[in-house]
């Protein structure tokens, strides 16, 4: 047995980012030109709080709040931002779907906003159950101008915020940390007071540290619980604290550690709702809002299909989906993502990836060979366990190879399951065949079609449908006998006793006419006989049949593989009769051997 010494890698970046020259011998990357010591490791940017982490080991086992931000965040991230038909069209996706807190809009940034909130506080449009949300950053005209807006609405979150992050303090709001600080209580204490004034309306209160992720903890945690008690929040009337990533900036482990240090220090935990908001910048978002959750968050902000700034907010679908595929219910309906789908490009003007998770055009779909091959039998064996277990298929647990959950769950069709192109392979082809046209094409004859395909879709370099694939087939293998240099002019045949079977037929050879007779133990023994005659010497080597449907008027198909002198061809009869198509199989098979011989 060869011996194998512990092999210790250096790390890769000296001091200078530089890759050592003792690189190990397995890599030969170089460094490229690209100047990446213009910026700093996270660890460098902010005080990260916790090594005692307990996240990493635990389980989601139901989902958090969903709030999604689409007609806010979302919004403001589009070049065109919708008007109040787009939003109301949203809104009513959003409420459809069972959501019930939706943030609704920014209403002292435009009058669009403001009008739209005004809509839905004077047009019933907010069911019962629903709470909408209307953002505010905290300036007290601000605050004045959001306050009107939501005048009538029985339920509502006002959620304000401010940045806390150094370079915010320093560049955007030229403010120290005491003064931040002062900023946000002066907001708060004034909102609240706002508030006291509607006495019968239901208002409660979010607060967001924008840019979390990059402020000092002990900061954000002064802040969040001075407003927690500004609030007066207690389990009956809890606060929201929202803590987004509001640019991505480290791997998702770090937001994590981040969250739990929160969840475990806030003040009057009890009397919190611990909220994320992950953006995308690094495209970890999903994976933020999931470790952010086992870490204690219990609500999260984000789009459909992940619109929002720059490279989007967080992904609501596939966030809910992941649990779904987990086996926990998300309290979400995506039982029909694609008209989910329309909405979000109806009202962003966006296209939605089709490789986006669970929602892209593709993301059900194989072209290549093994994969479909793959699927194909774990349908198969999907539909007969279902079958054994007597329950229907949609009911039946899922462990189809390559397919995280059953397509037909959010409403797609089996049909864009499996789609034919050169990469493709013979279980593909034999699965579209079956399940859009009843063949069930014996296994033996799969790659000779296999390569028909191949050839065909090599050639025009295109995707075939299931109809083309019918198609080809036909031309291919039944097709030929009617149309080769053997043509069938008249045939019968007759059982002339027990065993013994007589075929008498016209043939008409390359234009000639003769007539023959065979005899055999079956129809089509006694038809290679009369073939004999002929001096065609044909050997039946594989024969298959079986009904194309069920039911009267079904139609019955055959396959033949037949060595015709010394050429072995595949044939295929279709008709009515299975005496019938079993004829024309053996006939198509002779007349594309006869067409083949030089
Ligand atoms: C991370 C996020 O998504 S935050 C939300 C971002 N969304 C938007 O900006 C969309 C809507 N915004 C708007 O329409 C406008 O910015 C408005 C109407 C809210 C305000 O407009 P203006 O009064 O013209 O101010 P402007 O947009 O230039 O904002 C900058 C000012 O607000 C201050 N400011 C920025 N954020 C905040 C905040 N959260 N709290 C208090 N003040 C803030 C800045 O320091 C700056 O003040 P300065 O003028 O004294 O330097
Ligand atoms: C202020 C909040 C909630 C936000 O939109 C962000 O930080 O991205």
């Amino acid at each position: 047995m060869a011996s194998c010494e512990t092999t210790t890698f250096p790390t890769l970046r000296t001091p200078s980012g530089d890759l050592p020259a003792d690189a190990p011998g397995w890599n030969p990357q170089r460094p490229s030109a690209m100047p990446h010591h213009r910026y700093q490791p996270v660890h460098d940017r902010v005080a990260l709080p916790l090594v005692d982490r307990t996240w990493p080991s635990r389980r989601i086992e139901r989902p958090p709040l969903w709030v999604p931000v689409d007609l806010r965040d979302g919004n403001q991230a589009l070049a065109e931002p919708m008007d109040t038909a787009r939003k109301r069209r949203m809104f009513d996706l959003l409420v459809a779907m069972g959501f019930k807190e939706i943030e609704v809009g920014y209403p002292s940034a435009s009058r669009t906003d403001f009008d739209f909130v005004r809509h839905l506080a004077t047009s019933g449009a907010v069911p019962e159950d629903v709470t909408v949300s209307v953002f505010t950053a905290a300036r007290r005209d601000l605050i004045d101008r959001t306050i009107a807006s939501i005048e009538g609405l029985p339920r509502t979150v006002v959620h304000l915020y401010t940045a806390t992050a150094p370079t915010w303090r320093e560049v955007v709001l030229d403010r120290s940390r005491a003064e931040v600080h002062g900023l946000i209580e002066d907001a708060a204490t004034y909102l609240m007071r706002r508030a006291e004034e509607r006495p019968g309306a239901d208002i409660r209160f979010e607060f967001s540290p924008e840019v979390f992720n990059l402020t000092e903890p002990d900061f954000v945690l002064e802040v969040c619980n001075s407003v927690t008690e500004l609030w007066e929040a207690c389990p009956d009337r809890p606060v929201i604290h929202n803590l987004p990533a509001t640019v991505e900036v480290a791997t998702p482990n770090v937001y994590a550690d981040q969250i739990e240090y929160m969840d475990r220090h806030l003040a009057r935990r009890a009397s919190v709702i611990l909220s994320v908001h992950p953006h995308n910048d690094r495209g970890t978002g999903v994976a933020c809002a999931e470790l952010a959750v086992l870490a204690g968050a219990q609500r999260v902000e984000g789009c459909l299909f992940g619109n929002g700034e720059r490279t989007g907010n967080v992904d609501l679908v596939t966030l809910a989906l992941n649990l779904y595929a987990q086996g926990v219910n998300p309290m979400i309906d995506f039982s029909d993502i694609d008209a989910v789908r329309d909405v979000v490009e109806h009202c962003t003007r966006l296209p939605v990836h089709p490789r986006h998770p669970y929602g892209g055009a593709l993301v059900h779909t194989a072209f290549s060979g093994t994969h479909q091959d793959a699927i194909a039998k774990g349908m198969a064996q999907h539909a007969k366990q279902a079958a054994e277990q007597g329950v229907r298929a949609e009911e039946a647990a899922w462990a189809v190879p390559y397919l995280p959950i059953d397509p037909g769950d959010i409403g797609r069709t089996y049909e864009e399951v499996i789609r034919i192109n050169s990469q493709s392979g013979k279980g593909g082809i034999a699965h579209l065949l079956r399940t859009h046209h009843g063949l069930d094409l014996p296994k033996a004859m799969r790659p000779d079609f296999s390569r028909t395909v191949q050839e065909t879709s090599d050639a025009g370099g295109q995707e075939l449908s299931h109809k083309d694939l019918w198609e080809l087939f036909r031309t291919t293998y039944i097709a030929p006998a009617e149309d080769g240099p053997v043509k069938l002019v008249s045939w019968s045949t007759a059982e002339t006793g027990p065993g013994a079977h007589r075929f008498a037929c016209t043939l008409d050879l390359d234009g000639r006419e003769r007539h023959c007779q065979g005899s055999g133990n079956g129809p089509l023994s006694a038809l290679t006989d009369a073939l004999g005659t002929a001096g065609i010497a044909v050997d039946i080597l594989t024969y298959a049949e079986h009904a194309t449907t069920t039911g009267p008027g079904s139609h019955a198909i055959s396959y033949a593989e037949c060595r015709v002198r010394d050429t072995t061809c595949w044939g295929a009869g279709l008709d009515t009769s299975l005496l019938a198509a079993s004829v024309h199989a053996v006939m198509a098979a002779v007349n594309r051997a006869e067409r083949s011989r030089p």
